[in-house]
Order: structure tokens, then sequence, then C-alpha cells
């Protein structure tokens, strides 16, 4: 037996084989030995990936079992699956019991290994506010945190605060006004709509203490310091999806418990000079925008709604006039259509966050300067496009989902400060179904004449002047569907199944005046006519699944504003396997368990 400080190695049993267990620095690692004594398969894990480490024999599955025997300990760490064809490797707990020769040994292996941890993983969660949505997805939230994830908190010392919640926009409210001293970070299970309540809490929470307006588009936002988690239980778990690459809750829950942390852009969408809503993903006009106001009236059907309503609004074959003007970010860093990919580790992303936050000059100075000189015209020339478009997208990310595993803009990054906007010009049925379904295969969906992509820091949408005349009410308050902001009735519990619900207070709202029955009138008016032959000029916009009560918006990205406990897309095993003898690995990139 050997130690030194952070080094320690001796002999161990795994079962009936000998082995020598090693740590060192950031890794703990174990050697089967034949009986020369020669090494045959080494099994090695960063500390960073070390979930827990047990006294006694232990196991958590089925159920939580300890034999407290002398010469015995228990390590839990992170466990990929074994993955090719760009699929991400889904993470589980693997469990090793170890036998010292000693009970002396086996305390120092505990100790070693839990300073170790301490050491090398101090941006750990120790407390969580989690909120679960019991009606996301296909309604298994409550089950999929109690069976799954809860015990894998318990196992590595998380302590949670659970609030399963009784009303859309209850967690954001939570987050937004109640006492959040000694939380790590917030947790949602449920899908994109619920992580988009937990973003509107944390970022409005961060920009109020920091005494910052949100409404004024030109104004440098705080970055948030409060990590969030997705466990997935919605019906897309996009975001889920494009910062971890596949939705499994175990997977998720991992990531949440090792303290991992994936930078996030945001676009803030704007009327005039108030905030709408904060987006992640999809801020999407036309074709998205219908299919969402479509499926609102059907979520009876939990996921399947979406395609239900893509086929319907398909059929409908429609498109729309608009001007749609973009600050384009600078081309000579990366390209909607470079063929990169956003992986974890992404070069791009973190040679972005030194463009976004310069180390140059201190925090506080930078944030004032900025604040005083920004301004989005001075940022660049603004171009314009006008026209007839099937649908007109902004992400800040992939937006990849199971249903379209490269996603919308399968180039995007998540940490870059920008976002893509891709407009789909009017185009036959067989040419939008070819670009459609160009989302999920490997063909490039942007090497079609009617598509254009381009790599943006803000976007405006407005329509062309004539338009404003064919109507006998201004464009801004035609497009009500489902989830109006403020809508006591969409706000109850039991008013679930009727669609996505309210907005955020404190961001913009329509007139109170306008009343319910103009509401429910053109919620109706719009749906039944959508296919009508009397047909509405215009669409509503999709902000990550949310509909916008107005038409003519400002985005603008900020890179980096939020935190997720993620780390952005892994490799596939075989392909990681294929790169580590090539590259000198660091950190957590190497694994052979
Ligand atoms: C022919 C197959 C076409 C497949 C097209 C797949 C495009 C997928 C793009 C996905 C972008 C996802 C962006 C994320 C949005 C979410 O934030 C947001 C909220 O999610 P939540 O309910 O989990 O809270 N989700 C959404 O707004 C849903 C958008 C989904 C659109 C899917 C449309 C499917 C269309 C199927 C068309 C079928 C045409 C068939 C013609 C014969
Ligand atoms: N208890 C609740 N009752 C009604 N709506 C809720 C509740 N909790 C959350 N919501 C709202 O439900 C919407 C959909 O939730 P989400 O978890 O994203 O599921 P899905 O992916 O199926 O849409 C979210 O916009 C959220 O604000
Ligand atoms: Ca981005």
């Amino acid at each position: 037996m050997e130690t030194d400080s952070g080094r320690m190695e001796s002999s161990v049993w795994l079962g009936s084989k000998r082995h020598r267990a090693l740590l060192s620095g950031w890794r703990f690692s174990w050697t089967e030995l034949d009986k020369k004594n020669r090494d045959k398969n080494t099994i090695s894990v960063p500390v960073s990936e070390v979930i827990a480490v047990m006294e006694g024999q232990v196991e958590i599955q089925p159920q939580k079992k300890v034999k407290d025997t002398d010469r015995d300990f228990t390590v839990f760490y992170v466990k990929r699956s074994n993955t090719s064809g760009g699929k991400a490797p889904l993470w589980s707990l693997g469990r090793s019991q170890f036998c010292c020769p000693s009970r002396d040994l086996r305390d120092q292996w505990v100790t070693q290994l839990r300073i170790a941890l301490k050491t090398h993983c101090p941006s750990r969660p120790h407390r969580l506010l989690v909120f679960i949505n019991p009606y996301g997805g296909k309604k298994k939230g409550k089950q999929i945190y109690h069976s799954t994830v809860a015990p894998l908190f318990e196992l590595a010392g998380i302590s949670s605060h659970v609030v399963v919640t009784e009303r859309a926009n209850q967690a954001r409210d939570h987050i937004l006004k109640k006492d959040l001293t000694g939380f790590d970070g917030v947790v949602c299970v449920g899908g994109d709509g619920m992580f988009s309540e937990l973003l509107h809490g944390v970022i409005g929470r961060t920009q109020q203490e920091a005494g910052v307006s949100e409404h004024d588009p030109c104004v440098m936002l705080q970055p948030c310091d409060l990590h969030i988690g997705i466990i997935p239980a919605g019906s897309t778990d996009c975001v889920c999806f494009a910062t971890v690459g596949v939705n499994d809750p175990v997977t998720s829950a991992l990531h949440i418990i090792i303290g991992d942390s994936q930078p996030l852009d945001v676009c803030s969408v704007h009327h005039h000079s108030t905030l709408v809503r904060y987006s992640v993903s999809l801020v999407g006009y036309g074709f998205y925008g219908d299919v969402l106001a479509e499926s609102e009236r059907r979520r009876w059907m939990g996921p399947l709604r979406y395609d239900y309503s893509g086929f319907l609004v398909y059929l409908c074959n429609r498109s729309y006039q608009g001007i749609v003007q973009y600050l384009p970010a600078d081309s000579q860093i990366t390209s909607p259509r470079d063929n990169s990919r956003c992986l974890s580790g992404c070069k791009v992303c973190s040679e972005s966050t030194e463009r976004l936050f310069p180390r140059s000059e201190s925090c506080s100075s930078l944030y004032s300067r900025q604040l005083s000189q920004y301004s989005i015209d001075s940022e660049g020339e603004w171009l314009s496009v006008e026209g007839s478009f099937r649908c007109v997208s902004l992400t800040c990310m992939s937006s990849s989902c199971p249903r379209s595993p490269k996603g919308l803009s399968p180039s995007a990054h998540l940490a870059d400060g920008t976002g893509d906007l891709i407009l789909v010009r009017n185009t036959n049925p067989l040419g939008f179904l070819t670009y459609l379904h160009r989302h999920t295969n490997t063909q490039d969906q942007f090497d079609l004449p009617f598509v254009e992509v381009h790599r943006v820091k803000a976007v405006r949408f407005s329509f062309p002047p004539n338009e404003e005349d064919d109507e006998d009410e201004p464009k801004e308050s035609r497009n009500i569907t489902a989830g109006i902001p403020g809508d006591p009735g969409t706000l109850s519990e039991g008013n679930v199944e009727s669609g996505r619900l309210g907005s955020q207070q404190h961001l913009a709202e329509k007139p109170r005046e306008q009343g319910m029955k103009e509401k429910g009138r053109k919620k109706r008016d719009y749906l039944c006519g959508l296919c009508s032959s009397k047909r509405s000029p215009t669409s509503v916009w999709n902000c990550d699944g949310e509909i916008l009560p107005y038409s003519e918006i400002l985005c603008r990205v900020h890179g980096q504003l939020v935190r997720l406990f993620a780390r952005g897309i892994e490799e596939d095993t075989v392909s990681r396997k294929y790169h580590e003898g090539s590259r000198n690995c660091q950190g957590r990139c190497i694994l052979h368990n």
C-alpha cells in the first residue's frame, strides 16, 4: 500500500478477482491482475465523475441496501453506454464493491476518495429546488422524479426541496419572489415549457437584483449564476436534447449531481420597448406558429399533438408576407453552413466567452461601459429581406430533439452569442415537405433554392406597409390564440388541457380591457379559419412553445446568459475511443468505463 498527498495505491478484491486500485490526482482506476501479477483490464474513472463513496456493500437499485461489512467500500460513478452513428452515450450509475485486506485500509480509501471529491469537484450542488410539472408530456413527471432521480440525489448527498406545481407559472413566480438562500440550483421535471418558466424566473430575478431593466432591448443583461437542471418529462424536450444529446432522466440527474456547467445563449423578444419573452430554442413564425396554435387544443393527445397538428398545418399550405431585418454576426468566425457541430468542450463556444466577457476589464467597469454605450443599431449594418415565407425561424442553438436529431440548425452553437435565422420562402408543397423531411435525415435542409440561413445577433420582423390596410384592426392585436397572457381562464389546474398558460405578469401584456370575449372570438376565428378560404394574412410566433401576443417583434441574442447543469453533446463512444489514441485527453473526455 502506498499513500501520499492525493495519491493512493493498494491491492483490493472485486468479488473473487484481485485488483490494483490507484487514486492519482483526478483519476481513480482499478486494474485486474492475473495470477502472475500482470495487468489485465483497467477501468478508469475521473474523480469528477464519481457519484459517491460508501462504506460497506451498498446497492441502491431496486432498493437501497447496505451490508455494513468492515473491509468493504462501494464506489458509484458515471458509466456510459456504447453508442455509434453520432448518438450521444446514455449515462447510467456504475457501481463497484471493493474489499480491502484490512479495515484500516478501507477507511483510508474512503477518506482519500472523499477528499479527492471535495478537491476536484468544488462546484457540485448540495441543495436544489426542484419543480415538477405533473401534467407535462405523458404526465409521468412525479413518477420519474421519485423513482429515478430522488434516489440518485440522495445517494450523492444532495438535499432537495420539491414543489409539485399546481398551476402554470408557479415555478417562475416562486423563483422571482421567494427566498432562494442556500440553493445551488433549480431543477425542472417537465418539458420545454417548464424549462422556460425556470429560465424566466432565473433571468428575471438576476436582473431585479442587479437593478437592470429587462425591457430595454439594448441593455446588457446580467449573466445568471444560479444553474438550471432539466429532467426531461415533456413533449419535445428540445432544450435537454440539444444540451445533453439524449432525453434520459438518469443521464440528466447525473449531470446535475456532478455539477456540470453549460453556458447558453438566450434570445430576448421585445415588442417596441417592452420585453415579451425569452427564448433559447425556437422563435418561429408561420409553420411552427400555426402548428403550435393548432396543437394547443389537442393537448389531450400528449406529445403526438405536434405531429397531428403538423400534418394538418402542412395540408393548409400557407405562407405569410413579412419583412425580416437582421444584424449579421461576424461571418469570419463561423457560419451556419460550415458543417461543424457544437460538441462538449466546443472550441467556438469557449473562445466566445473571451469575446463576450473580455477578461482585461473588470466586470463592473465592463458592465457599466456596455450599459451606457451599447446600441443595437451601432452593432453593424442591418440587412433586410422581404417576401412571402412558409416559415421564419430563429434559434440560439441547434434545437435538436428526438423528432429531428440534428435540429433546426445543425451547426448552431450553444454559447457563441449568436442565433441562426432560417428563412423558408413560399414554395410548392413538395418543396416544403422536402425541407421538413431533411430535418430527419442527413441531407442538408439549407441546400434548397427557397431556403436561406444567416448567423445573426438580432432580428426584427414587421409587415409590409400595404398589408396593414386589408383589415379593420392593427396586426398587433390580430394574432391571438391559446395562451393569452394574463388570461385567468388559462391559469387553473383544471384548464391544463386547454393549453399553454399565461405569460409573465412583469412582461408585456395586452391591454386587459380587450376582454375575454374578444380573445375567445379571435382564438376561435384563428383556429377555425386556419385552413378556410378566407385566410388570415398573418400567423403567430411560437416562442419555445408559447404563443406570443404580438407579431411585430425585435429579437436580440444575449451570449451565455444562463448556465445549465449539462456539458453539451458528447461524441458517441466509438468516435471517442477512436480519437483517444491521437489526442492528449484532458479531464473528463477520457472514458474507459
Ligand atoms: C416529415 C417530417 C417532418 C419533421 C419535421 C421536424 C421538425 C422538427 C423541428 C423541431 C424544432 C423544435 C423546437 C422546439 C420547440 C419546443 O420548445 C416547443 C415546446 O416543447 P414542449 O411541448 O416540450 O414544451 N415545441 C414545439 O413548438 C413543437 C414544434 C414541433 C414541430 C413539429 C412539427 C412536426 C411536423 C410534422 C409535419 C408532417 C408533414 C407530413 C406531410 C405528409
Ligand atoms: N400544475 C400545472 N398546471 C397547469 N399548467 C402547468 C402546471 N405546471 C406547469 N404548467 C405549464 O404547462 C406547460 C407545459 O409544460 P411542459 O412541462 O413543458 O410540458 P409539455 O412538454 O408537454 O408541453 C408549461 O408552459 C407550464 O407553464
Ligand atoms: Ca448560439
